[in-house]
Order: C-alpha cells, then sequence, then structure tokens
C-alpha cells in the first residue's frame, strides 16, 4: 500500500517565492493575463516561450566555497561549511547525507531562497547569490523548478488545475496553458488523470503531478527535496523514470537529496554530505 504524500501548509516568506497558496491559487483564478496585451505583444511572448531553451552554460550552476550561518539566539550555528559543486546541463545530480547534515539549507540556497554567509553561487555563469532579491525572483521563476514538501500540491484543484497554476504563476500567455499543460501531464503518464484531484490519485501519482508542476514552465534547473521520500519502490521507479525522461526531453538538470540508497546508482554524480560539508563524491566531473 503506498501512503498519501502529506500537504504541508506552504511557508510563509517575505519575498516572492514560487510557493503557492490556496487563497493564491482562488485569486489567480479570474486573472487573464493576455488582456491589456497588444497582439504583437502576445505573440512575442507566446514566441519566447515556445522558442527551444538551447542555449548551453558550463556548467549550469557553480557554488564556490558556500557557507551557511544561522543565528540562534546568542549562538551561531554553521550549517554549511565550505561547499564546493557543479551541475552541468542534463546531469542528474544526488545529495545524500544524514537528517541535519544541511541539504536541504544547500537546495534552498541553489534555488535562491536563502543566501549563503559566504561563498558564492552562479547560475547561467551569472553571480545569482549576489542579486537582489527581485532579479534573483525573476530568473527562479522563469529558470527553475521546485519539487519541495513545502511546495506541494493544492489539494482543492485537479492535476490540470495545479500544473495551470504554475503557468499563470509564471505569466506564460495565456494561449499556450492548455496545450503545455496536457503536454507535461502526459509526460509524466498523467494523461487520463488530468481531472482527478490529489487525493483521488496515489503517492506516486501525486509526485508527478508535482513534477509535471514543477517543468511546465520550462525551467533549466529542476531541485526536489526528497522527491521518493514516502513512496514504495514501484512508485520510485516510476518517478526516476519520469526524472530521466525529462532530462532528455525538456533539456532540464536535476539536483536532488535523497536518502535512499537504492536510487544513488541511476545519478551522473553523488556528493554525500556529513555535518555541512561534502566528504565524498562519485561521478566523472572533477572532485571536491
Ligand atoms: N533557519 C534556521 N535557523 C537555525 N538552524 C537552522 C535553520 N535552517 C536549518 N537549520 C539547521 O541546520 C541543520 C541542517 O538542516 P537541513 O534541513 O539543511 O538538514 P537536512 O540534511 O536537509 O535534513 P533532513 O534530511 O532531515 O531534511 C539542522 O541542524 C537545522 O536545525
Amino acid at each position: 500500500m503506498f501512503r498519501k504524500l502529506r500537504f504541508k501548509k506552504p511557508v510563509s516568506r517575505a519575498e516572492d517565492t514560487p510557493i503557492e497558496s490556496e487563497e493564491q491559487a482562488e485569486s489567480a483564478e479570474p486573472v487573464d493575463l493576455d488582456k491589456g496585451q497588444s497582439i504583437s505583444e502576445r505573440k512575442a511572448a507566446e514566441d519566447a516561450f515556445n522558442r527551444a531553451r538551447d542555449n548551453t552554460y558550463d556548467p549550469l550552476l557553480r557554488v564556490t566555497e558556500v557557507k551557511r550561518t544561522f543565528q540562534v539566539g546568542s549562538e551561531r550555528i554553521q550549517v554549511l561549511k565550505g561547499i564546493n559543486m557543479e551541475v552541468s546541463q542534463g546531469q542528474l545530480v544526488m545529495l545524500k547525507g544524514r537528517s541535519g547534515s544541511g541539504k536541504t539549507t544547500l537546495l534552498n540556497m541553489l534555488g535562491g531562497l536563502d543566501l549563503p554567509t559566504e561563498g558564492e553561487i552562479w547560475f547561467k555563469n551569472e553571480p545569482f547569490s549576489t542579486w537582489s532579491d527581485e532579479k534573483r525572483t525573476y530568473t527562479r521563476r522563469q529558470d527553475i523548478g521546485f519539487i519541495f514538501q513545502a511546495f506541494a500540491l493544492m489539494p482543492l484543484l485537479s492535476a490540470y488545475e495545479n500544473v495551470e497554476l504554475s503557468l499563470r504563476m509564471a505569466k506564460v500567455p495565456k494561449s499556450l496553458w492548455k496545450p503545455r499543460v496536457q503536454h507535461c501531464l502526459e509526460l509524466v503518464g498523467l494523461g487520463k488523470r488530468m481531472n482527478h484531484r490529489p487525493y483521488e490519485m496515489s503517492g506516486g501519482e501525486q509526485q508527478r503531478v508535482a513534477i509535471a508542476k514543477a517543468i511546465a514552465h520550462k525551467p533549466l534547473l529542476l531541485l526536489a527535496d526528497e522527491p521518493t521520500a514516502d513512496l514504495d519502490t514501484q512508485m520510485v521507479a516510476q518517478v526516476m523514470g519520469v526524472f530521466h525522461q525529462i532530462i532528455r526531453t525538456e533539456n532540464i538538470s536535476i539536483c536532488m537529496t535523497t536518502h535512499d540508497p537504492t536510487i544513488l546508482e541511476v545519478a551522473d554524480h553523488v556528493y554525500e554530505m556529513v555535518d555541512g560539508r561534502f566528504v565524498s563524491k562519485v561521478g566523472a566531473a572533477p572532485t571536491v
């Protein structure tokens, strides 16, 4: 038997993040994003979205000497202690490590949701971690997709509506929503379940909707925090199969955290984190 994915209440954050709340989902409903645009503006927006994401960046993501310290009361806790890593285009990179080792803290930084105390993060050959909140938010909306528990599916919306919501939030022209939503749900094998709500689906199916939602706006980088947690072996295999397919067909790179030793072998690189440091790296790229 599968276990249903939990729906955590979205975390509230000061800046605009890819997390969507039920309220945002509802208030987003009647908005026609194409309204007020001239025909030529609309056409330009459609062309931009339809253009193949064929730029090459080598690497797509580079992390150099990243440290992160949190102030808790009078105590300073160093969670990341000098992280170096790279993610190239078309790669599946995994971060493994015990609970509390710092994986989620690092993933938050890779997505620009948090900033290093020291060190730099470069994305698309640009110094992402030095940008303003506004510029990071814009890039995140365009180029990064998230599969985090806190950004889970909206329980009252169907699979179709959940994926569509992601296109609304990314301000993709409305005329493109239907074909893109259908494409993404077919890509994850849920073409026949588009009208089902999350509670009518298995945990693996819900996670595949979450993948469709995270890639709908054509990001270059997909960040996933424990995307196979709570899934049985067969569903884990389905999710990993979908990951490989989207890497091949959508020109996406994936960086994910995991505790599951059985899936590490399908990664291009595995970084092992212990107490805020990488202690090993398996894979072909330069060692840390
Ligand atoms: N905002 C924060 N303030 C203080 N400490 C924090 C904060 N965020 C994370 N930490 C601490 O940093 C450490 C690493 O947490 P993190 O969530 O990154 O670990 P993890 O490897 O992802 O764990 P898990 O696998 O359980 O999700 C923990 O000890 C945590 O309490």
